[in-house]
């Protein structure tokens, strides 16, 4: 017998794929098959049933009144008896079922967003073995079907009391078609065992109900590819050939413990501003090892504009446009599997390869949306440096390692060995000499407190109107900081870099001088990252929720806060968010490692979940390995944390919210290494500057520093507390300069 192939029609939402894994959890040997809900036309979506078994409808933003927030959804209620297969509806799914059967459709008084309710259902066969159900919900409407709606039985209710008069709908059937729904999410992580029984009690009725109407599906046939494509989880390896010579990396390692990585950075070269410099410090937990990058003048950097069809290559003082087959990452992933290289030492995370950052508009394209802010063209959205020589130092053990990729490169290897030995010696005798002053600015140009209020709330009339369910709100502070030149006594980039560093110790600390941009970041957030192949494990690491430290901020009480359903919401959402997009590429081994921990950071405490999975299927031979992490880099951004959830149309509100672009603030920095293994931290935490147009008259004595912060926005957030977050986090690396005095 093949596999049962379900059709899971998405909404745009940020959960759609934790239901597909759901679906192949709970139903044996099925395939899920994913299409848009606007992808297809409807007499296609009804040509294409079938060869199904069943129909899935997937949760997502806006409401079932409004015809492009469904789709063709709205028609699978109406569809043909000759055509009839079980649907299941899940939350949008089950409120476009009740709309078009007549019932009334209103909003919540008191929305649930990552909100966990217990529910009591009528023992219907859809919660045959359900006892006692604790399930999450993510919505701001509901419906009533009883009274308006005779063909729809209600199943399940949750009893919201006062909050919403009393009991809300949370399951329904169509009693004379094969139709379920509910209104709450059985694929949440923090849904109960029940949310897998009622897939598959979903699925039993399914069985029965076609055995008894004598359905059988067509078999499947190229037609049927052609119409909803691949089965999911969907990978499209990289299929450029692999390089038959691999280089190997040598390496020498001194042990140096008190050798600090920005002493390195100086003995490098870092004070030398017109040259580009990289350095990833880590200075703190869950941090352990900081690399610098030994640029050459021939090292090769790349950049590209988001909506180019182009990379901007350069060496030396040679540059070159290079077309790009589909877009950055297959370019990138192609390179990559080029450069593959073998034997460095197994514990260090960079052997060599591609360090630099992505800016956030650059995963706004890659989520398909039109980008508003076109502030983002003027500077290059993604700049890399391809890095051949490196140096990683362990922060744990002490040791230095020197690594080369280049061919026959020992001698620079030993060379640079015996620099650090003999200045490290001279460190073991002396404390840094890193200046950690403030910098001195001339002006501030701080976030508008009224005009941030203002955006809170009408973030959150999106989230009551069912638009979104949690929305990142940030904002801009601009910094002028008088230039630096050979022989000033004004800051240099690398000087506020060390007083960032000094006020804001972080374990994704950043110096990243790929001209014209220079980005210096304390962010206490990892990303992404991915381990060597083969075996790679990948791993997320969502910060949401976030309580200032002070003196009358004892742990305890920041515990409660952030114990509160309102954070812990914040944080599930997100978690949720992230499974969507890991199990999007890898498919079923996605698991959160850890839910809601509280760690310590210098300024603030934050709830931190941690989300891992491994590709399951066969990753081909080791050279291919290498760019995966390219691909989940790409269906990954922008990160999740820095949008909120579902993730294409909270974009797009925030787009039209926000009055700029926000470049290189909610993007992503780090390292690809020439192994296959990645790590990206969330810029936040941080500035940048773009080196001056010529054609810019005050970009010869001032510098501009771009800040962002902001915070998740729910329905439950308080617009002044919300600003005093943004302030917290602002204040993280703002309090690194000094404001001149006029007199
Ligand atoms: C938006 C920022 O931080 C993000 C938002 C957080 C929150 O809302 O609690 C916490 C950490 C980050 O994911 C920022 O620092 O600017
Ligand atoms: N999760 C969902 O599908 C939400 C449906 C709808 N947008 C609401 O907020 O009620």
């Amino acid at each position: 017998m093949g596999a049962s192939k379900v059709l899971l029609v998405d909404s745009y939402d940020s959960f759609t794929h934790n239901l597909a894994a759901l679906i192949v959890e709970a139903i044996p040997s099925s395939e899920v098959y994913i299409i848009h809900n606007d992808q297809l036309s409807s007499s296609e979506v009804i040509e294409s049933l079938q060869y199904f078994s069943a129909v899935v409808v997937g949760p997502g933003p806006g409401s079932p009144e409004i015809s492009s927030d469904v789709g063709i959804v709205k028609d699978l209620w109406h569809l043909p008896q000759s055509s009839l297969l079980p649907i299941f509806g899940v939350c949008l799914g089950l409120q476009s079922l009740a709309v078009e059967n007549g019932a009334n459709l209103k909003r919540l008084e008191v929305v649930k967003h990552g909100q966990l309710s217990r529910i009591q259902h009528d023992g219907d066969g859809l919660f045959e073995g359900i006892v006692d159900a604790e399930v999450v919900r993510y919505h701001s409407l509901h419906v009533q079907a009883a009274g308006s709606a005779p063909k729809l039985q209600e199943l399940a209710w949750a009893d919201d009391g006062a909050e919403n008069g009393g009991r809300v709908v949370m399951a329904l059937k169509h009693r004379f078609r094969p139709f379920w729904a509910v209104q709450y999410h059985p694929e949440s992580v923090r849904t109960d065992g029940s949310g897998l029984q009622i897939l598959q009690n979903f699925w039993s009725l399914a069985r029965r109900w076609s055995s008894d109407h004598a359905r059988v599906e067509v078999d499947w046939s190229e037609g049927a590819t052609a119409l909803v494509g691949q089965p999911w989880p969907h990978h499209s390896p990289c299929r450029t050939q692999a390089s038959q010579q691999r280089s190997v990396v040598t390496t020498t390692t001194i042990h140096a413990p008190h050798l600090t990585a920005p002493q390195i950075c100086e003995i490098s070269g870092v004070h030398n501003s017109p040259t580009d410099f990289v350095l990833l410090e880590s200075r703190a937990q869950p941090g352990r090892y900081s690399i610098i990058a030994c640029l050459q003048p021939t090292s090769l950097k790349v950049s590209h504009h988001v909506g180019d069809d182009f990379v901007l290559l350069r060496r030396s003082k040679h540059s070159a446009f290079e077309r790009l087959g589909s877009d950055i990452w297959t370019w990138l992933a192609a390179f990559s599997r080029a450069k593959y290289a073998v034997g460095g030492l197994p514990n260090i995370p960079f052997w060599g390869g591609f360090i630099g950052y992505f800016s956030y508009e650059i995963g706004v394209h890659s989520l398909g949306c039109k980008i508003r802010h076109q502030g983002g063209h003027k500077h290059p959205d993604a700049s890399l440096v391809f890095v051949e020589r490196s140096i990683v130092v362990d922060t744990m053990t002490g040791d230095v390692h020197i690594q080369s990729i280049i061919p026959n490169d020992a001698g620079w290897v030993a060379a640079t060995a015996l620099t650090l030995r003999t200045a490290a010696n001279i460190a073991d005798a002396e404390v840094s000499t890193a200046k950690c002053d403030r910098v001195h600015a001339s002006s501030f140009m701080l976030p508008d407190k009224a005009a941030y209020i203002n955006k809170v709330n009408l973030a959150k009339e999106h989230l009551y109107a069912g638009e979104s369910y949690e929305l990142c709100v940030t904002a801009r502070t601009r910094v002028a900081v008088p230039k630096s030149y050979p022989g000033s006594s004004c800051a240099s980039s690398w000087d506020l870099y060390s007083t960032v560093r000094s006020v804001n110790p972080a374990p994704y600390g950043a110096y990243v001088r790929i001209h014209p941009t220079t980005l210096v970041s304390s962010s206490p957030e990892r990303f992404l990252s991915c381990s060597r192949p083969p075996y790679q494990k990948f791993q997320l690491r969502p910060i949401k929720g976030t309580v200032r430290k002070g003196c009358d901020m004892t742990r305890e009480r920041a515990e409660n806060i952030l114990n509160s359903p309102k954070e812990i919401a914040e944080n599930l959402m997100i978690v949720d968010l992230i499974r969507h997009d890991l199990y999007g590429v890898l498919g079923k081994d996605v698991k959160v490692t850890k839910f809601c921990g509280i760690e310590e950071y210098q300024t603030v405490w934050q709830l931190v979940s941690v989300i891992e999975g491994s590709p399951h299927f066969a990753q081909g031979d080791q050279t291919c390995d290498n760019q995966l992490g390219w691909e989940v880099l790409k269906r990954s951004l922008p990160p999740g944390i820095m949008t909120g959830a579902p993730k294409k149309r909270s974009v797009e509100i925030l787009q039209n919210l926000e009055d700029d672009a926000r470049n290189l603030y909610s993007g992503v920095v780090g390292y690809h290494c020439v192994s296959g293994a990645a790590d990206w931290s969330v810029v936040i935490r941080s500035c940048f500057k773009y080196d001056p147009h010529p054609d810019d008259p005050d970009g010869y004595d001032k510098d501009e520093w771009v800040l962002g912060a902001g915070g998740a926005i729910t329905a439950l957030s308080d617009a002044e507390a919300e600003w005093d977050e943004m302030e917290v986090k602002l204040q993280s690396v703002l309090r690194a300069f000094k404001l001149e005095s006029l007199a």
